[in-house]
């Protein structure tokens, strides 16, 4: 089968979205003001950056990004930072607005760091985390055609089912519940926020004042919340033990019907309910057997968007197809509480799922008993180059799906290119990873097939993508004679 990316000598760091490499000293860097070269009064935006920053050029050609201004636009700003390659600004004013500009529903767009594209577009936005996406894979020589990559979407409001929100009481006693400001990590306080599911955005003005009624506020280190099948759970990180405000919050808690857990200790933290949900906490997936329910750990991974999650089951669903024969050994790794092992273990795959949490490794077991699916759960570490050979040698797996956090997933990639293994489906939350890590999978001799940018954090600059690996020709073991 032919490969959906034609494979080109790797391009050099350029682009439209003119590519800022953060390095991790530049953040330790002190703010300055002063530009190398003088700016005039207004500039043209020339594009968009990967952080969903506009894009401008000084007369001496130096990079400018600029928070809050995007393509096309003419704009007075003023610079906050500069580097040697590059210098950092904000908005200012705008002499002239892009087409793609919209008024953000959000009341605290302009404090909040939260959402930092909600000004552009819902379309535009999307269209910039596909050339993203196309651009960070064409520099490993794979050039993708922007109208090949599927968009796995959701609506733009009320989407999100998970959240951290930051706790601070001022030195008058003021509490502060919200999200970290732009270019800070000072907190903005959110009385709503539009894009928590409504039972969540609902639940930050009682918890405003909830946090003013205590008699240690200073003591709340943050707040979680989660949405799950028909239950909300608030987690409270609690930095030292206050008997009379755990009563508080428990009686809280019952007047709404809220799941509480604490998360107490310093150095040692541990959860204990302080309400338990009364039926557990479950989430729906999709499968070819119907929707199935999975439980899920008030601290466990669970992607934070449903809509997108049950879009990109479908699509590695879609893109696997059923079994290519009876039994069909897949490995399922980073594999969390089985959120894509179960559903492809209802196709038909022998499904061996690999966590390294030991918590969600068990309640995965048991989600697929409970599923009555026959996936051997394994809890282990796949960054380690030795686990992970050995895995691929022993499981033989004809597909291997992989889910990694941010940081990728290079040793099992490395791994991978010298397998037998024929497909590889990688997720990927941080596309950066994902084409270093492709990189590999191309030199082992795998070709690009599907790729598919997931919109998991409408309104940000985040984006997490789906890419389906073919490998093409003889796998490196065959042609290998056994007796030498
Ligand atoms: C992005 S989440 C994906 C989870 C799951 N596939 C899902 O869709 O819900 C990544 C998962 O990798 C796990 N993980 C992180 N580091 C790991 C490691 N070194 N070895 C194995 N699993 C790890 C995390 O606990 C988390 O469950």
């Amino acid at each position: 089968m032919a490969g959906l990316g034609k494979r080109r000598p790797p391009r050099q760091r350029s682009g439209v979205s003119g590519l800022a490499h953060k390095r991790p000293s530049d953040t330790r860097r002190a703010y300055q003001t002063d530009t190398s070269d003088e700016l005039p009064d207004v500039l043209e935006i020339q594009g968009l950056s990967h952080d969903g920053r506009g894009i401008a050029r000084s007369p001496a050609g130096k990079t400018l990004f600029v928070e809050g201004a995007l393509p096309g636009e003419r704009v007075r700003v003023a610079v906050h930072r500069t580097r040697k390659r590059y210098d950092e600004a904000h908005l200012r004013e705008l002499i002239e607005a892009a087409p793609t500009r919209v008024t953000p529903p959000c009341p605290y767009i302009e404090r909040c760091g939260g959402c930092d594209l909600q000004h552009l577009e819902l379309d535009a936005q999307r269209r910039h985390k596909a050339v993203v996406l196309s651009e960070l894979l064409a520099r490993q020589g794979v050039e993708v055609d922007l109208e090949r990559i599927e968009v796995l979407a959701s609506d733009d409001v009320a989407y999100r089912r998970r959240a951290r929100l930051g706790v601070r009481v001022d030195a008058d006693g003021g509490i502060h519940l919200g999200f970290r400001a732009r270019r800070s990590h000072r907190l903005v306080s959110v009385e709503s926020c539009t894009v928590l599911v409504p039972e969540l955005s609902s639940l930050l003005a009682p918890l405003h004042q909830q946090l003013a009624s205590l008699e240690a506020p200073r003591q709340v280190g943050h707040l979680e919340l989660l949405a799950s099948d028909g239950q909300v759970t608030l987690v409270i990180r609690q930095l030292r033990e206050q008997p009379a405000d755990l009563a508080r919050w428990r009686a809280w808690a019952d007047e709404r019907g809220i799941a509480v857990g604490v998360l107490a200790g310093r150095e040692q933290v541990r959860f204990e309910w302080l309400v338990t949900p009364p039926r557990g906490l479950q989430v729906t997936v999709p499968s070819a057997r119907g929707p199935l329910s999975l439980g899920v750990g008030p601290s466990d991974f669970l992607q934070a968007n449903a809509q997108v999650n049950q879009r990109m089951i479908e699509t590695a669903l879609d893109w696997l197809g059923t079994p290519r024969r009876v039994d069909e050994p897949l490995l399922d790794l980073f594999a969390g509480i089985g959120n894509f092992s179960l559903p492809l273990a209802a196709s038909g795959y022998a499904v061996s799922a690999v966590e390294g949490s030991p918590e969600m490794t068990s309640r995965l077991a048991d989600n697929a008993a409970g599923a009555d699916l026959d996936v051997a759960a394994l809890q282990g570490n796949l960054h380690d180059e030795g686990q992970v050979a050995r895995l691929l040698r022993t499981h033989d797996a004809e597909v291997v799906v992989l889910d990694p956090p941010r940081e990728g997933a290079e040793a099992l990639c490395r791994a991978l290119a010298k397998s037998t293994v024929s497909r590889v489906l990688y997720i990927a939350c941080d596309p950066a990873t994902l084409s270093r890590d492709a990189a590999h999978l191309l030199q082992g001799g795998y070709r690009l097939q599907r790729v598919a940018m997931a919109d998991m954090f409408v309104h940000t600059s985040h984006l997490e993508s789906m890419v389906l690996f073919e490998r093409q020709g003889p796998s490196p073991r065959q042609g290998v004679r056994k007796d030498g």
